[in-house]
């Protein structure tokens, strides 16, 4: 088997993207989030309060004819950025561009915190992440990719993010007309439950290549790209009036301000991205000062390889034994 779909930015600085999957019978169509840090596959539901529903499509599983109530099963989840929903579990058939899954665990949720309220156009996410990082209750389930994994044609799946465009998420395949050249594969080191592996080094603008090991998580889910402190003062030293705000938590710089391109190894490979990606957005609407899209990671206590670097690539998500992850440029 294999599929393929749209990743679609949900606004205009792609602070996530949005991907269209159904769930049940007749089939229920849903824009959900296919996040590689978390391994729960949640939407807003018939049961979430209509007072935290604000636009949002919503899963009704008594409207389907092959849905199933987990009973007993309950979960709870908590992202990076302090938001969170919690809730009950169905199981029911599940598609993402054209690749079924019969009896997926799908969580409906009782309750989601006020960001996902105010995100009207995500119904929900998709963990691709390993399965142990479910939160599903007494019994963890299995993530849509686990769940597929057996009936595919290859045991990968594979992120297209794009800059200010629709890019694809495949299943099963690796389309080689998505890239060019070779791609190259790391070791991933799959406990607890992320997709982690090293950068062999990075480059601000033209620089020399610093050679080092940079442990990180690669997170579609994630926004930006999160580095040590180290890494991200070397780069905002290259752009003119950049500082790192206490007040808006960041690094920011006159808009008007020419960044460097910010390079990233993957073994052997090297990896470019460009400048744009990186002045990230302005502060408000009508400000001349940006924040960027490095970051350091020291509050996170993890690097995050987040989409600002994930869309410089095409990036391969092996789930072979043992688990690797390939980049390729494009
Ligand atoms: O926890 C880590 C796992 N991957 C990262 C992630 N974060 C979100 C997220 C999506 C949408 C929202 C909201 F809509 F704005 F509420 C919030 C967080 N999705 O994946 C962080």
């Amino acid at each position: 088997d294999k599929g393929s779909a749209a990743a679609i930015p949900i606004n205009e600085v792609d602070i996530a993207y949005v991907t269209p999957v159904t769930i049940g019978t007749p089939p229920q169509t849903l824009m959900l989030d296919l996040d590689t840090g978390s391994s729960d596959l949640w939407v807003f539901s018939s049961l979430t309060p209509s007072t935290q529903v604000r636009g949002q499509e919503i899963y009704t599983p008594t409207k389907s004819s092959t849905s199933k109530l987990l009973s007993g099963h309950t979960w709870s989840i908590r992202y990076g950025d302090g938001s969170g929903s919690r809730g009950s579990v169905y199981t029911d058939n599940f598609t993402i561009g054209g690749l079924e899954v019969r009896s997926q665990a799908v969580q409906t949720a009782l309750e989601v915190s006020s960001s996902f309220t105010q995100e009207q156009s995500l119904d929900g996410l998709v963990g691709l992440g390993f399965s142990t990082l479910n939160t599903v209750r007494p019994s963890s389930q299995l993530t849509f990719f686990d769940n597929a994994r057996p009936n595919l044609d290859e045991e990968v799946f594979t992120a297209d993010l794009k800059y200010h465009a629709t890019g694809s998420y495949d299943f099963g395949f690796i389309d080689s007309k998505k890239y060019t050249g070779n791609i190259t594969y790391t070791a991933v080191q799959q406990s607890p439950g992320y997709w982690t592996h090293s950068l062999s080094g990075y480059s601000v603008g033209s620089g020399a290549f610093q050679a080092s090991q940079i442990s990180g998580i690669s997170d579609t889910g994630t926004t930006l790209l999160y580095l040590p402190t180290a890494i991200v003062t070397a780069y905002y030293r290259q752009v003119q009036g950049a500082q790192n705000s206490q007040y808006y938590g960041g690094y920011v710089f006159p808009c008007s301000s020419t960044l460097p391109t910010f390079t990233f190894g993957i073994e052997g490979a090297r990896f470019t991205i460009p400048a744009s990606y990186i002045n990230y957005t302005r502060i408000s609407p009508t400000s001349t000062t940006c924040y960027g899209g490095l970051q350091s990671s020291s509050g996170l206590g993890i690097n995050i390889f987040g989409d600002v670097a994930l869309k410089a690539a095409f990036v391969v998500f092996s789930g072979t034994n043992p688990p690797r992850i390939g980049f390729a440029t494009k």
